[in-house]
Protein backbone atom coordinates (compact mmCIF):
# COMPACT_ATOMS: atom_id res chain seq x y z
CA UNK A 1 0.00 0.00 0.00
CA UNK A 2 0.81 3.50 -0.48
CA UNK A 3 2.12 5.96 3.00
CA UNK A 4 2.09 9.20 2.79
CA UNK A 5 2.63 12.10 4.89
CA UNK A 6 -1.24 13.37 3.38
CA UNK A 7 -3.51 10.37 2.84
CA UNK A 8 -6.10 12.95 1.73
CA UNK A 9 -4.09 13.06 -1.30
CA UNK A 10 -4.79 9.36 -2.00
CA UNK A 11 -8.20 9.63 -3.99
CA UNK A 12 -10.00 6.68 -5.74
CA UNK A 13 -13.56 8.63 -7.21
CA UNK A 14 -13.61 10.87 -10.55
CA UNK A 15 -13.53 14.79 -9.61
CA UNK A 16 -16.34 16.43 -11.10
CA UNK A 17 -17.58 19.67 -9.98
CA UNK A 18 -15.91 20.65 -7.49
CA UNK A 19 -17.04 16.64 -6.18
CA UNK A 20 -15.78 13.48 -5.42
CA UNK A 21 -18.18 11.44 -8.01
CA UNK A 22 -18.36 7.28 -7.34
CA UNK A 23 -19.61 4.93 -9.81
CA UNK A 24 -21.83 1.44 -9.67
CA UNK A 25 -18.22 -0.22 -11.05
CA UNK A 26 -14.43 0.20 -9.72
CA UNK A 27 -10.71 -0.90 -11.44
CA UNK A 28 -7.43 -1.71 -10.00
CA UNK A 29 -4.69 -0.05 -10.08
CA UNK A 30 -1.49 -2.23 -9.74
CA UNK A 31 2.12 -1.03 -8.99
CA UNK A 32 3.86 -2.12 -12.28
CA UNK A 33 7.13 -3.03 -10.16
CA UNK A 34 5.33 -6.03 -8.16
CA UNK A 35 1.80 -6.24 -9.76
CA UNK A 36 0.31 -5.60 -6.34
CA UNK A 37 -3.14 -3.74 -6.43
CA UNK A 38 -2.51 -0.21 -4.61
CA UNK A 39 -5.73 1.24 -5.38
CA UNK A 40 -9.27 0.57 -6.38
CA UNK A 41 -10.60 3.55 -8.55
CA UNK A 42 -14.27 4.31 -9.51
CA UNK A 43 -14.96 3.09 -12.96
CA UNK A 44 -16.93 5.98 -14.31
CA UNK A 45 -19.10 5.65 -17.58
CA UNK A 46 -19.31 7.44 -20.99
CA UNK A 47 -22.97 8.70 -19.44
CA UNK A 48 -21.75 9.94 -16.46
CA UNK A 49 -18.67 11.80 -18.33
CA UNK A 50 -21.47 14.17 -19.66
CA UNK A 51 -21.60 15.39 -16.31
CA UNK A 52 -18.23 16.85 -16.62
CA UNK A 53 -19.02 18.56 -19.24
CA UNK A 54 -21.72 19.84 -18.38
CA UNK A 55 -19.98 21.15 -15.04
CA UNK A 56 -17.43 22.51 -16.86
CA UNK A 57 -19.41 24.25 -19.23
CA UNK A 58 -21.53 25.77 -16.38
CA UNK A 59 -18.54 27.45 -14.77
CA UNK A 60 -16.94 28.43 -17.96
CA UNK A 61 -18.89 31.77 -17.78
CA UNK A 62 -17.48 33.13 -13.85
CA UNK A 63 -13.63 31.67 -14.52
CA UNK A 64 -13.73 33.34 -18.07
CA UNK A 65 -14.99 36.32 -16.41
CA UNK A 66 -11.97 36.02 -13.91
CA UNK A 67 -9.13 38.89 -14.15
CA UNK A 68 -5.73 37.23 -15.42
CA UNK A 69 -4.61 38.75 -12.00
CA UNK A 70 -7.33 36.28 -10.12
CA UNK A 71 -6.61 33.47 -12.33
CA UNK A 72 -2.87 33.99 -11.70
CA UNK A 73 -3.30 34.03 -8.08
CA UNK A 74 -5.36 30.69 -7.92
CA UNK A 75 -2.84 29.19 -10.15
CA UNK A 76 0.51 30.11 -8.67
CA UNK A 77 -1.49 28.46 -5.57
CA UNK A 78 -1.80 25.23 -6.99
CA UNK A 79 2.03 25.54 -8.44
CA UNK A 80 2.79 26.01 -4.62
CA UNK A 81 1.06 22.91 -3.51
CA UNK A 82 2.06 20.88 -5.91
CA UNK A 83 5.67 21.57 -4.96
CA UNK A 84 5.15 21.35 -0.98
CA UNK A 85 3.74 17.88 -1.78
CA UNK A 86 6.87 16.93 -4.21
CA UNK A 87 7.44 14.01 -2.26
CA UNK A 88 3.76 12.33 -1.80
CA UNK A 89 3.09 13.09 -5.69
CA UNK A 90 6.06 10.98 -6.36
CA UNK A 91 5.72 8.40 -4.49
CA UNK A 92 1.97 8.01 -5.90
CA UNK A 93 3.97 8.50 -9.17
CA UNK A 94 6.06 5.85 -8.89
CA UNK A 95 3.85 3.43 -7.13
CA UNK A 96 1.60 3.63 -10.20
CA UNK A 97 3.90 4.17 -13.51
CA UNK A 98 7.22 2.22 -12.37
CA UNK A 99 9.80 5.25 -13.27
CA UNK A 100 12.45 5.59 -10.09
CA UNK A 101 11.45 7.80 -7.38
CA UNK A 102 13.78 10.64 -8.30
CA UNK A 103 12.56 10.94 -11.53
CA UNK A 104 8.67 11.22 -10.75
CA UNK A 105 9.85 13.94 -7.89
CA UNK A 106 11.35 15.49 -11.16
CA UNK A 107 8.45 15.19 -13.49
CA UNK A 108 6.31 16.72 -10.58
CA UNK A 109 8.85 19.73 -10.10
CA UNK A 110 8.41 19.53 -13.80
CA UNK A 111 4.35 19.60 -14.16
CA UNK A 112 4.32 22.63 -11.89
CA UNK A 113 6.73 24.72 -13.66
CA UNK A 114 3.94 24.46 -16.22
CA UNK A 115 1.53 25.70 -14.23
CA UNK A 116 4.49 28.78 -12.38
CA UNK A 117 4.78 29.87 -16.23
CA UNK A 118 1.21 29.66 -17.36
CA UNK A 119 0.28 31.45 -14.15
CA UNK A 120 2.08 34.27 -15.63
CA UNK A 121 1.50 34.03 -19.22
CA UNK A 122 -2.30 34.60 -18.46
CA UNK A 123 -1.45 38.01 -17.74
CA UNK A 124 0.53 38.54 -21.08
CA UNK A 125 -2.17 38.13 -23.74
CA UNK A 126 -2.22 40.46 -25.98
CA UNK A 127 -4.39 42.27 -28.86
CA UNK A 128 -3.80 44.29 -31.70
CA UNK A 129 -4.73 47.08 -33.11
CA UNK A 130 -4.57 47.33 -37.00
CA UNK A 131 -3.88 50.50 -39.26
CA UNK A 132 -7.51 50.33 -41.05
CA UNK A 133 -7.89 50.97 -45.18
CA UNK A 134 -9.84 54.10 -44.58
CA UNK A 135 -10.09 56.73 -41.81
CA UNK A 136 -13.77 55.73 -40.84
CA UNK A 137 -12.92 52.16 -39.38
CA UNK A 138 -10.62 51.15 -37.15
CA UNK A 139 -9.79 47.31 -36.68
CA UNK A 140 -8.79 45.55 -33.37
CA UNK A 141 -8.00 42.42 -32.65
CA UNK A 142 -8.96 40.75 -29.48
CA UNK A 143 -8.40 37.07 -28.05
CA UNK A 144 -10.69 34.92 -26.08
CA UNK A 145 -10.64 31.86 -24.62
CA UNK A 146 -11.67 29.18 -27.10
CA UNK A 147 -13.93 27.33 -23.95
CA UNK A 148 -14.43 24.26 -22.53
CA UNK A 149 -11.20 21.69 -23.12
CA UNK A 150 -11.65 18.08 -23.02
CA UNK A 151 -7.71 16.06 -22.82
CA UNK A 152 -6.67 12.56 -22.56
CA UNK A 153 -3.59 11.64 -21.36
CA UNK A 154 -1.18 8.78 -21.37
CA UNK A 155 0.36 7.02 -18.60
CA UNK A 156 4.30 7.58 -19.11
CA UNK A 157 3.70 11.33 -17.51
CA UNK A 158 0.81 11.01 -15.51
CA UNK A 159 1.38 14.16 -13.85
CA UNK A 160 3.04 16.40 -16.03
CA UNK A 161 1.04 15.68 -19.20
CA UNK A 162 -2.04 17.04 -17.48
CA UNK A 163 -0.42 19.84 -15.63
CA UNK A 164 1.24 21.00 -19.12
CA UNK A 165 -2.78 21.28 -20.66
CA UNK A 166 -4.92 22.02 -17.93
CA UNK A 167 -2.53 25.25 -16.95
CA UNK A 168 -2.77 26.62 -20.43
CA UNK A 169 -5.92 26.20 -20.66
CA UNK A 170 -7.19 27.82 -17.23
CA UNK A 171 -4.79 30.81 -17.80
CA UNK A 172 -6.64 31.51 -20.97
CA UNK A 173 -9.59 31.03 -19.27
CA UNK A 174 -11.12 27.85 -20.81
CA UNK A 175 -12.85 25.15 -18.28
CA UNK A 176 -10.74 21.86 -18.59
CA UNK A 177 -12.59 17.50 -18.26
CA UNK A 178 -9.39 14.91 -18.55
CA UNK A 179 -9.45 11.20 -18.82
CA UNK A 180 -6.21 10.12 -17.64
CA UNK A 181 -4.87 6.78 -18.84
CA UNK A 182 -6.34 3.71 -16.83
CA UNK A 183 -3.09 2.68 -15.83
CA UNK A 184 -2.23 5.69 -13.82
CA UNK A 185 -5.28 7.72 -13.05
CA UNK A 186 -4.17 8.71 -8.78
CA UNK A 187 -1.48 11.28 -10.12
CA UNK A 188 -4.13 13.06 -12.01
CA UNK A 189 -6.92 12.79 -8.70
CA UNK A 190 -4.45 13.84 -6.19
CA UNK A 191 -3.71 16.89 -8.13
CA UNK A 192 -7.29 17.94 -8.36
CA UNK A 193 -7.75 17.47 -4.40
CA UNK A 194 -4.65 20.30 -4.79
CA UNK A 195 -6.41 22.35 -7.61
CA UNK A 196 -9.83 22.40 -5.02
CA UNK A 197 -7.82 23.38 -2.01
CA UNK A 198 -5.41 26.57 -4.54
CA UNK A 199 -8.99 27.48 -5.14
CA UNK A 200 -9.68 26.65 -8.51
CA UNK A 201 -13.77 26.57 -8.26
CA UNK A 202 -16.53 23.58 -8.75
CA UNK A 203 -16.26 22.65 -12.59
CA UNK A 204 -13.34 24.37 -13.69
CA UNK A 205 -11.05 21.46 -13.32
CA UNK A 206 -12.21 18.34 -13.53
CA UNK A 207 -10.98 14.51 -13.98
CA UNK A 208 -12.87 11.78 -15.27
CA UNK A 209 -11.67 8.14 -14.64
CA UNK A 210 -12.76 4.94 -16.45
CA UNK A 211 -12.03 1.86 -18.03
CA UNK A 212 -14.61 2.30 -21.32
CA UNK A 213 -11.30 4.38 -22.87
CA UNK A 214 -13.63 3.94 -26.23
CA UNK A 215 -16.46 5.47 -24.71
CA UNK A 216 -15.29 7.87 -22.34
CA UNK A 217 -13.57 9.28 -25.70
CA UNK A 218 -16.18 9.31 -27.97
CA UNK A 219 -17.68 11.83 -25.55
CA UNK A 220 -14.52 13.70 -25.04
CA UNK A 221 -14.30 14.36 -29.10
CA UNK A 222 -18.01 14.44 -30.10
CA UNK A 223 -20.17 16.09 -27.21
CA UNK A 224 -20.82 19.66 -28.52
CA UNK A 225 -20.06 21.49 -25.68
CA UNK A 226 -16.56 21.09 -25.70
CA UNK A 227 -14.83 23.77 -28.14
CA UNK A 228 -11.47 21.73 -28.03
CA UNK A 229 -9.47 18.34 -27.80
CA UNK A 230 -6.18 17.78 -26.87
CA UNK A 231 -4.33 14.27 -26.66
CA UNK A 232 -0.71 12.77 -25.74
CA UNK A 233 -0.22 9.20 -26.94
CA UNK A 234 0.25 6.88 -29.85
CA UNK A 235 0.45 8.59 -33.81
CA UNK A 236 -2.46 5.84 -34.11
CA UNK A 237 -4.79 6.21 -31.51
CA UNK A 238 -4.21 10.52 -32.30
CA UNK A 239 -5.13 9.39 -35.95
CA UNK A 240 -8.41 7.90 -34.70
CA UNK A 241 -9.19 10.99 -32.25
CA UNK A 242 -9.09 13.32 -34.41
CA UNK A 243 -11.05 12.03 -37.14
CA UNK A 244 -13.92 11.89 -34.09
CA UNK A 245 -13.41 15.37 -33.75
CA UNK A 246 -14.11 16.30 -36.66
CA UNK A 247 -17.60 15.68 -36.24
CA UNK A 248 -17.93 18.57 -34.48
CA UNK A 249 -14.98 20.21 -35.86
CA UNK A 250 -13.30 21.02 -32.88
CA UNK A 251 -10.00 22.75 -32.39
CA UNK A 252 -7.05 19.46 -31.77
CA UNK A 253 -3.54 19.55 -30.63
CA UNK A 254 -1.41 16.34 -31.04
CA UNK A 255 1.17 15.02 -28.95
CA UNK A 256 2.06 12.11 -30.85
CA UNK A 257 4.72 9.23 -30.75
CA UNK A 258 8.37 9.79 -32.40
CA UNK A 259 11.77 8.34 -34.03
CA UNK A 260 14.61 10.66 -32.46
CA UNK A 261 17.74 10.15 -33.95
CA UNK A 262 20.64 11.10 -31.90
CA UNK A 263 23.59 12.15 -33.97
CA UNK A 264 27.16 11.95 -33.15
CA UNK A 265 29.70 13.36 -35.98
CA UNK A 266 33.53 13.42 -36.08
CA UNK A 267 33.66 17.14 -34.75
CA UNK A 268 31.59 16.17 -31.24
CA UNK A 269 33.14 15.45 -27.70
CA UNK A 270 32.29 12.10 -27.49
CA UNK A 271 32.22 11.88 -23.48
CA UNK A 272 29.64 14.30 -23.54
CA UNK A 273 27.54 12.84 -26.14
CA UNK A 274 27.53 9.56 -23.99
CA UNK A 275 26.17 11.28 -21.43
CA UNK A 276 23.48 13.26 -23.20
CA UNK A 277 22.55 9.48 -25.03
CA UNK A 278 22.21 8.17 -21.77
CA UNK A 279 19.93 10.71 -20.19
CA UNK A 280 17.90 10.72 -23.45
CA UNK A 281 17.84 7.05 -24.57
CA UNK A 282 17.21 5.63 -21.05
CA UNK A 283 14.80 8.33 -18.94
CA UNK A 284 11.99 6.57 -17.66
CA UNK A 285 13.00 3.27 -19.09
CA UNK A 286 13.24 4.72 -22.52
CA UNK A 287 8.87 5.26 -22.53
CA UNK A 288 9.13 8.87 -23.52
CA UNK A 289 8.19 10.69 -27.20
CA UNK A 290 11.17 12.44 -26.68
CA UNK A 291 13.77 9.11 -26.23
CA UNK A 292 16.49 8.30 -28.56
CA UNK A 293 15.20 5.94 -30.85
CA UNK A 294 18.37 5.55 -33.06
CA UNK A 295 21.99 6.05 -32.45
CA UNK A 296 23.71 7.62 -35.75
CA UNK A 297 27.75 7.53 -35.26
CA UNK A 298 30.17 8.77 -37.80
CA UNK A 299 32.96 6.46 -38.55
CA UNK A 300 36.34 8.17 -37.05
CA UNK A 301 33.87 8.06 -33.52
CA UNK A 302 32.30 4.68 -34.10
CA UNK A 303 34.70 2.69 -32.04
CA UNK A 304 35.24 5.02 -29.07
CA UNK A 305 31.40 5.75 -28.72
CA UNK A 306 30.53 2.57 -29.03
CA UNK A 307 32.51 1.12 -26.75
CA UNK A 308 32.57 3.89 -23.65
CA UNK A 309 28.73 3.52 -24.27
CA UNK A 310 28.27 0.03 -23.80
CA UNK A 311 30.54 0.15 -20.90
CA UNK A 312 27.99 2.96 -18.94
CA UNK A 313 24.67 1.38 -20.05
CA UNK A 314 26.27 -1.94 -18.55
CA UNK A 315 26.30 -0.16 -15.30
CA UNK A 316 22.98 1.27 -14.76
CA UNK A 317 20.90 -0.82 -12.46
CA UNK A 318 17.04 -1.90 -13.18
CA UNK A 319 14.80 -2.39 -10.06
CA UNK A 320 12.22 -0.90 -8.42
CA UNK A 321 11.48 2.66 -8.74
CA UNK A 322 11.44 3.23 -5.17
CA UNK A 323 14.64 1.40 -4.25
CA UNK A 324 18.02 3.82 -3.75
CA UNK A 325 20.09 3.61 -6.66
CA UNK A 326 17.55 2.41 -9.37
CA UNK A 327 18.56 3.56 -12.61
CA UNK A 328 15.65 2.07 -14.94
CA UNK A 329 12.61 1.09 -13.36
CA UNK A 330 10.24 -1.42 -14.40
CA UNK A 331 8.32 -1.15 -17.98
CA UNK A 332 4.53 -0.49 -17.85
CA UNK A 333 3.56 -3.68 -18.68
CA UNK A 334 4.55 -7.05 -19.06
CA UNK A 335 2.76 -6.57 -22.29
CA UNK A 336 4.72 -3.70 -23.24
CA UNK A 337 8.21 -5.22 -22.52
CA UNK A 338 7.10 -8.29 -24.52
CA UNK A 339 6.14 -5.75 -27.50
CA UNK A 340 10.01 -4.35 -27.19
CA UNK A 341 11.85 -8.18 -26.67
CA UNK A 342 9.51 -8.34 -30.39
CA UNK A 343 11.09 -5.73 -31.81
CA UNK A 344 14.91 -7.05 -30.67
CA UNK A 345 14.42 -10.20 -32.20
CA UNK A 346 13.14 -9.28 -34.95
CA UNK A 347 16.13 -6.64 -35.81
CA UNK A 348 18.30 -9.44 -34.63
CA UNK A 349 17.10 -11.75 -37.39
CA UNK A 350 17.49 -9.39 -39.44
CA UNK A 351 21.49 -8.79 -38.73
CA UNK A 352 21.42 -6.62 -35.89
CA UNK A 353 23.73 -7.50 -32.74
CA UNK A 354 23.50 -7.64 -29.54
CA UNK A 355 26.37 -5.92 -27.71
CA UNK A 356 24.68 -5.69 -24.13
CA UNK A 357 21.74 -6.06 -22.15
CA UNK A 358 21.05 -9.78 -21.69
CA UNK A 359 17.97 -9.73 -19.69
CA UNK A 360 18.21 -10.39 -15.88
CA UNK A 361 17.34 -13.59 -14.65
CA UNK A 362 15.98 -12.68 -11.44
CA UNK A 363 13.19 -10.14 -11.98
CA UNK A 364 9.36 -10.60 -13.60
CA UNK A 365 9.49 -10.23 -16.70
CA UNK A 366 8.15 -6.29 -17.00
CA UNK A 367 11.84 -5.69 -16.38
CA UNK A 368 14.25 -5.17 -18.94
CA UNK A 369 17.81 -4.62 -18.50
CA UNK A 370 19.01 -1.96 -21.15
CA UNK A 371 20.17 -3.00 -24.45
CA UNK A 372 22.74 -1.65 -27.15
CA UNK A 373 22.96 -3.52 -30.71
CA UNK A 374 24.83 -2.76 -33.24
CA UNK A 375 25.18 -3.80 -36.87
CA UNK A 376 21.96 -1.72 -37.67
CA UNK A 377 20.71 -0.11 -40.57
CA UNK A 378 17.82 2.03 -40.63
CA UNK A 379 15.36 -0.46 -42.82
CA UNK A 380 15.63 -2.85 -39.54
CA UNK A 381 12.09 -3.16 -37.06
CA UNK A 382 13.84 -1.47 -34.86
CA UNK A 383 15.06 1.83 -36.36
CA UNK A 384 11.56 1.71 -38.00
CA UNK A 385 9.31 1.49 -34.84
CA UNK A 386 8.93 3.76 -32.12
CA UNK A 387 10.68 1.12 -29.31
CA UNK A 388 9.26 2.91 -26.36
CA UNK A 389 11.62 0.68 -23.56
CA UNK A 390 15.35 0.80 -22.66
CA UNK A 391 17.43 -0.06 -26.30
CA UNK A 392 19.66 1.46 -28.05
CA UNK A 393 20.47 0.49 -31.93
CA UNK A 394 23.57 2.06 -32.79
CA UNK A 395 23.99 3.00 -37.23
CA UNK A 396 27.70 3.67 -38.34
CA UNK A 397 27.59 6.08 -40.96
CA UNK A 398 30.10 7.95 -43.46
CA UNK A 399 28.84 11.16 -44.55
CA UNK A 400 27.20 14.01 -42.94
CA UNK A 401 24.35 14.00 -45.95
CA UNK A 402 23.95 9.81 -44.95
CA UNK A 403 22.93 10.64 -41.57
CA UNK A 404 20.61 13.50 -42.40
CA UNK A 405 18.94 11.22 -44.99
CA UNK A 406 18.31 8.90 -42.61
CA UNK A 407 17.50 10.63 -39.66
CA UNK A 408 14.64 12.13 -41.85
CA UNK A 409 13.26 8.82 -42.73
CA UNK A 410 10.48 8.12 -40.79
CA UNK A 411 6.91 9.37 -40.80
CA UNK A 412 7.71 11.05 -37.34
CA UNK A 413 9.44 14.48 -36.41
CA UNK A 414 8.92 15.20 -33.06
CA UNK A 415 12.80 15.74 -31.32
CA UNK A 416 16.36 15.04 -32.44
CA UNK A 417 19.43 15.45 -30.96
CA UNK A 418 22.90 15.87 -32.45
CA UNK A 419 26.61 16.35 -31.04
CA UNK A 420 29.22 18.63 -33.52
CA UNK A 421 31.32 21.66 -32.59
CA UNK A 422 31.95 23.09 -36.03
CA UNK A 423 29.44 26.09 -36.44
CA UNK A 424 29.08 25.64 -40.42
CA UNK A 425 27.81 22.00 -39.75
CA UNK A 426 25.91 22.73 -36.64
CA UNK A 427 23.80 25.19 -38.71
CA UNK A 428 23.48 22.63 -41.80
CA UNK A 429 22.21 20.12 -39.67
CA UNK A 430 19.49 22.11 -37.31
CA UNK A 431 18.11 23.63 -40.43
CA UNK A 432 18.17 20.19 -42.58
CA UNK A 433 16.73 17.67 -39.96
CA UNK A 434 12.91 17.56 -40.32
CA UNK A 435 12.02 17.36 -36.24
CA UNK A 436 10.15 20.20 -33.82
CA UNK A 437 12.95 20.12 -31.61
CA UNK A 438 16.24 19.36 -31.67
CA UNK A 439 19.06 19.20 -28.95
CA UNK A 440 22.68 20.60 -30.36
CA UNK A 441 25.03 18.84 -27.49
CA UNK A 442 22.12 18.29 -25.58
CA UNK A 443 19.99 15.24 -24.50
CA UNK A 444 17.28 16.63 -22.72
CA UNK A 445 15.14 19.39 -24.42
CA UNK A 446 11.99 19.71 -22.38
CA UNK A 447 10.83 22.45 -20.00
CA UNK A 448 8.20 24.68 -19.40
CA UNK A 449 9.73 27.80 -21.43
CA UNK A 450 10.28 25.92 -24.61
CA UNK A 451 7.62 25.07 -27.21
CA UNK A 452 7.15 21.54 -27.08
CA UNK A 453 5.74 19.69 -30.33
CA UNK A 454 6.41 17.69 -33.40
CA UNK A 455 5.93 18.25 -37.28
CA UNK A 456 4.67 14.88 -39.64
CA UNK A 457 2.76 12.33 -37.72
CA UNK A 458 4.05 13.44 -34.73
CA UNK A 459 1.23 15.48 -34.33
CA UNK A 460 0.37 19.54 -34.27
CA UNK A 461 0.02 22.37 -32.01
CA UNK A 462 3.07 23.55 -29.31
CA UNK A 463 2.77 22.92 -25.32
CA UNK A 464 4.34 25.11 -22.81
CA UNK A 465 6.34 28.79 -24.13
CA UNK A 466 4.45 31.85 -24.86
CA UNK A 467 3.30 29.71 -27.99
CA UNK A 468 1.18 27.47 -25.70
CA UNK A 469 -1.79 29.58 -24.97
CA UNK A 470 -2.34 30.34 -28.77
CA UNK A 471 -3.84 26.45 -28.86
CA UNK A 472 -6.22 28.10 -26.06
CA UNK A 473 -7.52 31.01 -27.39
CA UNK A 474 -9.94 32.27 -30.26
CA UNK A 475 -8.29 35.39 -32.45
CA UNK A 476 -11.92 38.04 -32.50
CA UNK A 477 -11.41 40.55 -35.21
CA UNK A 478 -13.43 43.45 -34.37
CA UNK A 479 -14.26 46.40 -36.73
CA UNK A 480 -15.59 49.90 -35.72
CA UNK A 481 -17.08 51.49 -39.19
CA UNK A 482 -18.75 55.12 -38.84
CA UNK A 483 -15.87 57.09 -37.34
N1 LIG B 1 3.81 10.42 -27.51
C1 LIG B 1 3.77 9.99 -26.28
O1 LIG B 1 4.12 10.67 -25.33
C2 LIG B 1 3.29 8.63 -26.04
C3 LIG B 1 3.41 7.66 -27.01
N2 LIG B 1 2.97 6.41 -26.78
C4 LIG B 1 3.13 5.39 -27.81
O2 LIG B 1 1.94 4.57 -27.85
C5 LIG B 1 2.31 3.23 -27.68
C6 LIG B 1 1.26 2.48 -26.95
O3 LIG B 1 1.12 3.05 -25.64
P1 LIG B 1 -0.32 3.26 -25.09
O4 LIG B 1 -0.36 3.67 -23.68
O5 LIG B 1 -1.12 2.05 -25.48
O6 LIG B 1 -0.73 4.54 -25.91
P2 LIG B 1 -2.20 4.88 -26.37
O7 LIG B 1 -2.07 5.94 -27.35
O8 LIG B 1 -2.94 3.64 -26.71
O9 LIG B 1 -2.90 5.47 -25.01
C7 LIG B 1 -2.73 6.81 -24.69
C8 LIG B 1 -4.03 7.25 -24.03
O10 LIG B 1 -5.12 7.11 -24.95
C9 LIG B 1 -6.15 6.31 -24.39
N3 LIG B 1 -6.81 5.56 -25.45
C10 LIG B 1 -6.42 4.43 -26.06
N4 LIG B 1 -7.30 4.08 -27.03
C11 LIG B 1 -8.29 5.01 -27.01
C12 LIG B 1 -9.51 5.23 -27.76
N5 LIG B 1 -9.86 4.39 -28.75
N6 LIG B 1 -10.28 6.29 -27.47
C13 LIG B 1 -9.92 7.14 -26.49
N7 LIG B 1 -8.78 7.01 -25.75
C14 LIG B 1 -7.99 5.96 -26.02
C15 LIG B 1 -5.43 5.44 -23.41
O11 LIG B 1 -6.33 4.95 -22.44
P3 LIG B 1 -5.99 3.55 -21.68
O12 LIG B 1 -4.61 3.64 -21.22
O13 LIG B 1 -6.98 3.51 -20.57
O14 LIG B 1 -6.16 2.48 -22.70
C16 LIG B 1 -4.43 6.42 -22.82
O15 LIG B 1 -5.08 7.24 -21.87
C17 LIG B 1 3.61 3.28 -26.90
O16 LIG B 1 4.33 2.09 -27.09
C18 LIG B 1 4.28 4.47 -27.54
O17 LIG B 1 4.87 4.06 -28.76
C19 LIG B 1 2.33 6.06 -25.61
C20 LIG B 1 2.20 7.02 -24.60
C21 LIG B 1 2.70 8.35 -24.73
O1 LIG C 1 5.01 12.44 -23.82
C1 LIG C 1 6.15 12.39 -23.42
O2 LIG C 1 6.87 11.39 -23.50
C2 LIG C 1 6.67 13.62 -22.75
O3 LIG C 1 6.12 14.75 -23.40
C3 LIG C 1 8.17 13.70 -22.79
S1 LIG C 1 8.76 15.04 -21.86
O4 LIG C 1 7.87 16.21 -22.07
O5 LIG C 1 8.72 14.63 -20.44
O6 LIG C 1 10.11 15.28 -22.34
Amino acid sequence: MITLADNELLRVFSYINGSWHSSEKDIAVTNPATGEEIARVSDITAEETILAVNAAKAALPSWSAKSANERAGILRKWFELMMANQDDLGQILTMEQGKPLAEAKGEIAYGAAFIEWFAEEGKRIYGDTIPAPSRDKKILVIKQPVGVVSAITPWNFPNAMIARKAAAALAAGCTFVVRPASQTPLSALAMAELAERAGVPAGVFNVVVGSDAQGIGEVLTQHPDIAKFTFTGSTGIGKKLIAQCATTVKKVSMELGGNAPFIVFDDADVDAAIQGALVSKYRNAGQTCVCTNRIFVQQGVAKEFTEKFAKAVADLKVGNGLDTGTDIGPLISSKAASDVKALVVKSLEQGATLLTGHEPTDMPDQFLAPMVLTNVSNDMAIAKNEIFGPVSPIIVFDQEADAIAMANDTEYGLAAYFYARDIGRVWRVAEALEYGMIGINEGIVSNAAAPFGGVKQSGNGREGSHYGLDDYLEIKYLCMGGI
